[in-house]
């Protein structure tokens, strides 16, 4: 069996709040230092990284002296702030030591929740990765309540993951991987080498936390690898101490538990967008950009729409129609219905006198949009 994070071009490594904070003690200076030092060879080898991690929290709890866990949320929101600072520090002075810079991103609910906001979100972490930068993410924990939160940094990774369209996601933890049962509670439990990302039996044998810092358990790891097995993502769950983990992955051994996504990335996005009968408006596009699209796989650039039809807003996916009124493509919409009518037949490099910003070239880009 070879591991699946070999062949992963795009990777989302999530480290869990007691391995980053040694149980509670304080940030584990070494453990981050080692895990920089293996991104950064990912990153030599071609592979993109973003780290999710957790662990503001209980570092923010460990500086304002808290033994136990607050109950009241602004109480946690408070140590969340605190620690996140000591998070940012330490990952910028740890990757420095490689050359490599980092970018602090904090996400809500609303924020992926939100189809501007989605494509905003989704358009910065691509730059970052273009420029080379390692992003950071954690949960904007200030601004959200137990309601609205993601509640757990495993399903922030596989929102991550689908937001990006990474190729894996590993979720680096304090067992060895998924057990039969939580083995804290039965020494019987069986080490589960590979599975099905989804396969129901998988939730029966997953608990919660172990100890009082970790918040989701197993069962959101689990559930963290069927939502991004959704966008064709894979998932390993591996122990984060485990000497050279990442690197090991990368080379193809099987570490941890893996856990297959059964359908290919393309496909689980083509599933998606077909998924969206209810398309917020059309365009009518000339022959060529027919052509542009259909004949050569390109983007739709404003040039080619001669009639924008409905109300949409950035980030709506919309119908492409041609002369004939033959649906050819549907996507995500860069720019809303009242900004399209006025960049339509335009060339992309007007883009910015007309509208007074640019927000990208093209109307649709490729990579949102499915061919009909
Ligand atoms: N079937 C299982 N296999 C492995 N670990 C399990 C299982 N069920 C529950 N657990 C518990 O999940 C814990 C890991 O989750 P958690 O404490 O939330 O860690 P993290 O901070 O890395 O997210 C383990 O320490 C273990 O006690
Ligand atoms: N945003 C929180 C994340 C809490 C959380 O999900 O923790 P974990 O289960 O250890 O990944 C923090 O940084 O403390």
């Amino acid at each position: 069996m070879n591991s699946v994070i070999q062949k992963a071009k795009r990777l989302i490594i999530k480290v869990g709040s007691s391995l980053v904070t040694n149980d509670g003690k304080g940030l584990d200076a070494a453990a981050i230092a080692k895990w920089a030092e293996q991104i950064a060879q990912l990153r030599a080898l071609g592979k993109e990284v973003v780290l999710v991690s957790s662990g503001a929290i209980a570092e923010g709890m460990q500086r304002l002296g808290f033994d136990r866990r607050p109950t009241s949320i602004h109480e946690l929101q408070a140590c969340a702030a605190v620690g996140q600072m000591g998070l940012a520090q330490i990952y910028e002075t740890s990757f420095r030591h490689h050359g490599l810079r980092t970018a602090q991103v904090l996400l809500t609910h609303a924020d992926l929740a939100d189809r501007e906001r989605y494509l905003n979100a989704r358009s910065t972490l691509f730059t970052l990765l273009h420029l080379g930068v390692i992003p950071i993410i954690n949960e904007n924990d200030t601004v959200v309540t137990d309601e609205i939160k993601f509640g757990d940094n495993d399903t922030l990774g596989a929102l991550v993951a689908n937001l990006i369209e990474g190729d894996a996601l590993v979720i680096l933890t304090d067992q060895k991987g998924l057990y039969t049962a939580d083995p804290r509670k039965d020494p019987a439990a069986q080490f589960v080498h590979e599975a099905k990302a989804g396969d129901p039996a998988l939730e029966a044998m997953a608990g919660g936390a172990g100890t009082g810092i970790g918040r989701g358990g197993m069962l959101t790891k689990i559930l963290a690898a069927k939502r991004a097995a959704t966008s064709g993502a894979h998932t390993v769950i591996a122990w984060g101490r485990e000497e050279h983990v990442l690197t090991r992955l990368a080379s193809g051994e099987a570490i941890g538990t893996q856990l297959a996504a059964q359908t290919a990335q393309l496909t689980a996005r083509k599933q998606w967008m077909a998924d969206h009968l209810q398309t917020a408006g059309k365009v009518v596009l000339d022959g060529g950009a027919v052509q542009k699209l259909t004949g050569e796989g390109k983007s739709l650039l404003p040039i080619g729409v001669i009639e924008v039809a409905g109300d949409f807003g950035r980030g709506d996916v919309i119908t492409c129609i041609d002369e004939h009124g033959r649906a050819v493509a549907r996507g995500m919409s860069n720019y809303s219905s009242s900004e399209a009518r006025r960049i339509m037949r335009r060339p992309s490099t007007e883009i910015l006198s007309i509208l007074g910003f640019m927000e990208d070239p093209e109307l649709i880009h490729r990579d949102n949009m499915v061919l009909l």
